[in-house]
């Protein structure tokens, strides 16, 4: 960390607000409408005959509660927690034919869909719209013409609102329909495979499981010194409520919270301060995609900005300077396992570790609250990987292999390593890295959309092909990384993938270049294309 002076930041202009599992999908009746980690589909499944009576005869015995766990256990699985982490846990299960239950303290959907991605999401579509109407130059480069734009406050703040309460109930109804039971209370571990819950502080409901997954997430992390008000010094969790459009911002923190809001805020009207503690706005970023980012994202915009500045004392601000892990009361102390940083310790498979260094049989973490990758689709995939486990299948996830994104305008994703991060792998284990990069300005996608700011960054193994990272700043990015993020996952090296076909015109052509782009060194062979026998 770079120089820390202390940063003071005055109220006044902040405040004028403006505008042994048993038969699996069976208890799932064909036709549901099933909710993953944060989308629902309808599900339509096929059986054979045999399968349908079995199948049938579980979704009854399941739809009167009277489904068994095995072992004499009043469950299979228990899960403390119902966020999204806890969510796509309790699906697999379901799924697995683990009798399940969910614990939840407050309401069902945790951070990510009651104050995280989903309320921010909605927050973000109006700041596209109203950044792409006030581009006056934009828009005659397309041939329209705009009379006039505005917003209603209070609508827009609606809209985020009434997403996360949808959102909230989906994955509420998805549970109980395929038979999760929804259990109302603070969870406490107070023994091997027991659980209890009700009133924080008085537990009085106990129940045993099998296995246990904690799944208790995360609050924002407010630095020493700062006082939070909720008005004029406040976190994320009360900005989403957008309960005022200030003419000014000060921004504490320039990782994802501080970036996207800074783009709500700017297409709204505010002007942002970004205050940051490392030398480098967005640090967590890759270097060269954080530079570009402040030339697309910040420059042309009304934010300024003071680097290598660690604020610890405010008077006007948004916090936005990480997450911290809500484990407390957790009863961890009961079963000898001791946080890091308040972090529940876990190995690769998300076993929790005791304070010996020992796994604890049956227990698992996954989430906010172990730490590893603080994002949503990491923290389900974390739960189905366990559910993996505890039905007998063993199962590692490539934390490497799961993207991020950023829903600035334009966004900004990645998955893998940064350029520095491979470097330094590279100079350990002794293998070259090499970078390609590709532009939007060259896409006639995003040219058609007058949108060709943007690159794409491959770092890549030129002796065996692997790709280590993707990083894109463009239109679409947070759609456009999966191809990389699933080639990474599924080992698909650049040598195979340069020769799966794009459509034109597509943006993903951008991704089309930059994998036949990369050099690998001829005498490594590649595996798709090969002739097909008939
Ligand atoms: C503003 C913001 C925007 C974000 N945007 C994105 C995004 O776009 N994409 C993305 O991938 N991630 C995003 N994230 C991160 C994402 O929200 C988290 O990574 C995700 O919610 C973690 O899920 P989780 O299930 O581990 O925990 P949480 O979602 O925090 O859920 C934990 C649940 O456990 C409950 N709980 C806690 N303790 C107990 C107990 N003892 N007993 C019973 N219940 C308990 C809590 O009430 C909560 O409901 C965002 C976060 C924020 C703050
Ligand atoms: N689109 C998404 O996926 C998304 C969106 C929002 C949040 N999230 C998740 O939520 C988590 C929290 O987001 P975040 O933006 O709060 O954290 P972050 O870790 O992304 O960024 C925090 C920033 O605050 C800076 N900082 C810390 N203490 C400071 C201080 N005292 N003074 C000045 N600067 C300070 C850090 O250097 C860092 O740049 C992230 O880990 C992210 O995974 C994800």
């Amino acid at each position: 960390m770079q120089s820390t002076a202390a940063v003071s930041i005055s109220a006044s202009a902040i405040a004028s607000g403006g505008g042994g599992a048993r038969s699996d999908a069976a208890r799932r009746p064909a036709g549901l409408r099933v909710c993953g980690a944060l989308a629902c589909s309808s599900l339509r499944i096929s059986r054979a005959p045999a399968r349908r009576a079995v199948a049938r005869a579980a979704a009854a015995a399941s739809a009167n509660g009277a489904a068994a766990a095995s072992g004499g256990f009043d469950y299979d699985l228990v899960i403390i927690g119902a966020g999204v982490g806890g969510h796509g846990a309790a699906l697999h299960a379901v799924e697995q034919g683990l009798k399940t239950a969910i614990i939840e303290g407050d309401v069902v959907g945790g951070t990510c869909v009651n104050r995280g991605c989903v309320p921010s999401k909605a927050l973000l579509a109006v700041s596209g719209r109203m950044r792409e109407l006030h581009d006056e130059h934009h828009m005659k480069s397309l041939g329209l013409q705009v009379s006039s734009t505005g917003y209603d406050r209070q609508a827009v703040a609606d809209h985020a609102n009434n997403l996360a309460s949808k959102i909230r109930s989906n994955l509420t109804n998805s549970m109980k329909a395929l038979g999760v039971d929804i259990l109302t209370g603070v969870g406490t571990i107070v023994g091997k495979q027991k659980v209890r819950y009700g009133k924080a502080g008085f537990p009085d409901k106990e129940i045993t499981a099998r296995n246990i997954i904690i799944a208790t997430g995360s609050v924002p992390f407010v630095p020493k010194g700062i006082e939070i008000d909720g008005k004029t010094v406040f976190t994320s969790d009360h900005a989403l409520k957008l309960e005022s459009v200030p003419d000014w911002i000060a921004i504490v923190g320039s990782g994802y919270i501080g970036l996207e809001f800074s783009d709500v805020y700017t297409a709204l009207g505010s002007e942002v301060t970004f205050v940051e503690a490392l030398d480098q706005l967005m640090p967590g970023f890759d270097p060269e995609i954080a530079k570009l980012a402040q030339r697309v994202l910040i420059n042309p915009r009304k934010i300024d900005y003071h680097t290598g500045v660690f604020a610890s004392k405010v008077d006007a601000a948004l916090i936005a300077t990480g997450r911290a892990p809500f484990t407390k009361g957790l009863g961890l102390e009961n079963i000898n396992v001791v946080t890091q940083r308040g972090f529940v310790p876990v190995d690769e498979r998300m076993q929790v570790m005791d304070a010996d260094g020992n796994v604890v049989p049956n227990l698992y973490c996954i989430g906010d609250a172990n730490g590893k990758l603080m994002l949503a689709h990491a923290a389900s995939a974390q739960g189905i990987s366990v559910v993996e486990q505890i039905s007998g299948k063993d199962h590692i996830l490539n934390h490497l292999s799961i993207p991020a994104a950023c829903f600035t305008h334009p966004e900004i994703s990645m998955v893998g390593l940064t350029e520095p991060q491979a470097r330094e792998k590279a100079d350990k284990e002794g293998f070259e890295v090499d970078v390609v990069k590709t532009s939007f300005k060259a896409n006639t996608k995003a040219l058609a959309e007058n949108e060709g700011d943007g690159i794409a960054k491959m770092i890549y193994r030129p002796d065996t092909g692997e790709i280590l990272g993707v990083h894109i700043l463009g239109l679409h990015a947070a759609d456009l990384i999966h191809e990389a993020s699933n080639a990474i996952a599924l080992g698909t090296r650049v040598q195979d993938i340069k020769f799966a076909v794009h459509a034109h015109p597509t943006l993903s052509e951008v991704l089309d270049e930059l994998f036949k782009a990369a050099k690998v060194n001829s005498g490594v062979s590649h595996s798709v294309n090969e002739p097909v026998a008939a």
